[in-house]
């Protein structure tokens, strides 16, 4: 066979022929008891009349069943003493115009602009008919406590998004549910304690490297994309910290702008393995997006082949060498303690990874792979994007960068390396941190499907919404962190005081879940402490060695510039001057170019 024949996964084929099942279903009904009837029951039926009822059968029963459908869910409503949302339709069959928007929003909009819209119009809650199935989204703060904390059990990851997703995922934490999901989340869990997330000797090593890569650019003349830097500094601090070897990606040379002589962007062409490694991760997850946007029809996009399958195969030529080593060093630590196995196994030595602790539980390499994967996605590119739009925010706000400066010269000094205690009582730096995830949570969109039929808050406490079993409910943090009734006039504001001044206990404290940038209840996110201990390690040790950030759209390409048509629209849109997508995780398009200026005398602020 030619290695350029792609052929579709197993996976695929199945999911198709079910499909297809369910769409030619009425017709094979009808045509067999057209035939049956004409046979045994002598009924006169012209073989042209079979064709053409089976033929028509196919519409007609496919609209008797969406009614049918539409009325029992209906009758379960009312029956539960609950209402439907607002409903957006599309006006061509299927709402298949609804995709298309949704699939040309993605390409050349504003984050979530279109559902933003749609909320903003017809309310917190909706249900949208795409492809002939309902989703409901929601920015409803008590719809998504429901769906996260007091009606957890309820709702799961679940089976459809299981499968769009296990071609990356597998089944690690992210994408499992019930044992499975209790499993990677019990066998994770003891590593990330106080100890272990305030171990600062990795960041502080990484971190210099970072700001000495960016200095040397900076002394070229050349703007540093620093979220190309900081995906670096992600990468080989996560790379280090999960299997206590880091891939050095910082070591290679950083991206020249566009407008960089030939000779200097030709350096850049042969990427090196770790380089290979992120852009393979970040398409992978481009592809995983895609897919949740089609919804049931992506498998038909993936009958010559899987999309992920080149990118997981780069992905995995770098993580599985990684793992055979660590599988080898466990068995070889336990013949050499004589073929036994630790009995405490929460207890972890003082330089024990995670992958250490890992094989611990299992040898499965294929366990391995997806939780040690599952964590890489959860803990490296949230955290990069975050800083990546903390250092934007900066560039555009540069008194709250001098403030920022003086709280970090008063408590830890010019250059002393900040302690765990230092960074928990710098309020400045978590404020600026939370207002960031705020604006920008690294999840803005989320998803999680019904279990049974149930119910969920509505602006109306006498009646709730009713969502059936088994339909998914599209929940969007980015949206709900810019609403004003939880945030006040000003929540499309940058203004990190909120979190300090009486905003804080007029919004936030009487109603913690209109802040949810790390999710919540059982599945909240694990790595926390560990992502605002890295993230502020990583800004004092900037603003040490820089007081001023200038962002450099220049030096973007032209195409990934903030359109000009948006100047002057309403909320963050018509203000950003970076465009911010999202696959899993958000992502600033082209890159944030930025240059800075060295600081030269620290206590001169
Ligand atoms: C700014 C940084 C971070 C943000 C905004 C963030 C956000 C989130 C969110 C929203 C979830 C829920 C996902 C879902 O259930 O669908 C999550 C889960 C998770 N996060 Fe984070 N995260 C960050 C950093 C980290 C880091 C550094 C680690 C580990 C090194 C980590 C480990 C995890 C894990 C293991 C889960 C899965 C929890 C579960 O499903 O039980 N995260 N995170």
């Amino acid at each position: 066979m030619s290695p350029s024949i792609r052929l579709p996964e197993r996976e695929v084929v199945l999911m198709i022929l079910h499909e297809l099942g369910i769409i030619f279903k009425p017709s094979l009904v009808t045509a067999f008891t057209l035939v049956i009837l004409r046979r045994y029951a002598d009924v006169c039926i012209p073989t042209w009349a079979i064709f053409g009822l089976t033929l028509l059968s196919l519409p007609v029963m496919h609209g008797l069943t969406v009614w049918w459908n539409n009325w029992c869910i209906a009758r379960k409503a009312a029956q539960m003493g609950a209402v439907l949302p607002p409903r957006i339709q599309g006006r061509w069959p299927g709402g298949i115009d609804l995709l298309m928007k949704l699939t040309r929003q993605a390409e050349t909009g504003f984050l979530s602009e279109m559902q933003w819209g749609n909320m903003q119009s017809v309310g917190r809650t909706l249900k949208m008919d795409v492809l002939w199935n309902g989703r409901y989204i929601t920015s409803d703060a008590s719809v998504v406590k429901a769906i996260l904390a007091t009606d957890f059990g309820n709702f799961v990851k679940g089976e459809t998004f299981n499968t769009s997703m296990r071609s990356v995922l597998g089944t690690g934490v992210f994408n499992s549910d019930g044992d499975m999901w209790k499993f990677h989340r019990s066998m994770t869990r003891p590593f990330f304690t106080r100890e272990r997330i305030s171990h600062f000797d990795l960041f502080d090593r990484h971190a210099e490297e970072a700001m000495h890569k960016m200095k040397a650019r900076l002394a070229e003349g050349y703007a540093v994309d620093f979220q190309d830097l900081i995906a670096r500094f992600t990468l080989d601090s996560a790379t280090e910290f999960l299997f206590g070897s880091c891939v050095a990606s910082l070591s290679s040379t950083l991206p020249y702008p566009h407008t960089a002589p030939a000779h200097l962007l030709g350096q850049q062409r042969g990427a090196s393995a770790p380089e290979a490694f992120a852009r393979a991760f970040a398409e992978a997850q481009s592809k995983l997006n895609f897919r949740f946007r089609m919804g049931w029809l992506w498998p038909w996009f993936e009958l010559l082949g899987s999309e992920t399958r080149a990118p997981m195969e780069t992905v995995d030529a770098f993580l599985d060498p990684i793992l055979a080593a660590a599988v080898e060093k466990a068995e070889r630590t336990k013949r050499e303690n004589g073929g036994s196995v630790p009995e405490n196994m929460e207890e972890i030595e003082e330089d024990e990874t995670l992958l250490d602790h890992l094989v611990k539980y299992t040898d499965d390499r294929k366990i391995l792979h997806d939780e040690v994967l599952n964590i890489m996605i959860a803990g490296r590119d949230t955290t990069a994007i975050t800083l990546t739009v903390a250092i934007y925010f900066l560039s555009q706000h540069p008194e709250v960068l001098r403030r920022l400066r003086q709280e970090i010269l008063e408590k830890v000094g010019p250059s002393r390396r900040p302690t765990y205690e230092d960074i928990r009582e710098m309020k400045y730096l978590r404020a600026f941190i939370n207002e960031t995830l705020r604006l920008y949570p690294a999840v803005p969109w989320n998803v999680r499907y019904s279990v049974n039929d149930t119910v969920v808050p509505s602006p109306n406490p006498d009646k709730p919404y009713f969502i059936p079993a088994n339909t998914p409910v599209v929940y969007s943090v980015h949206c709900m962190h810019r609403r004003e009734e939880f945030w006040g006039p000003d929540a499309e504001a940058f203004d990190p005081d909120r979190f300090l001044d009486a905003r804080a206990q007029r919004y936030l404290t009487p109603n913690p879940f209109v802040f949810l940038p790390f999710n919540a209840g059982p599945r909240i996110c694990l790595g926390q402490q560990f992502a605002y201990n890295e993230m502020s390690f990583f800004l004092v040790r900037l603003l040490q060695h820089f007081d001023d950030v200038a962002l450099r759209e220049d030096a973007l390409p032209p195409a990934c510039r903030v359109p000009a048509a948006w100047a002057g629209a309403p909320g963050r849109k018509g203000v950003e001057r970076f465009w911010p997508k999202t696959h899993l995780t958000l992502y600033a398009k082209g890159g944030l170019w930025v240059t800075m200026r060295e600081a030269q005398n620290a206590e001169a602020i």
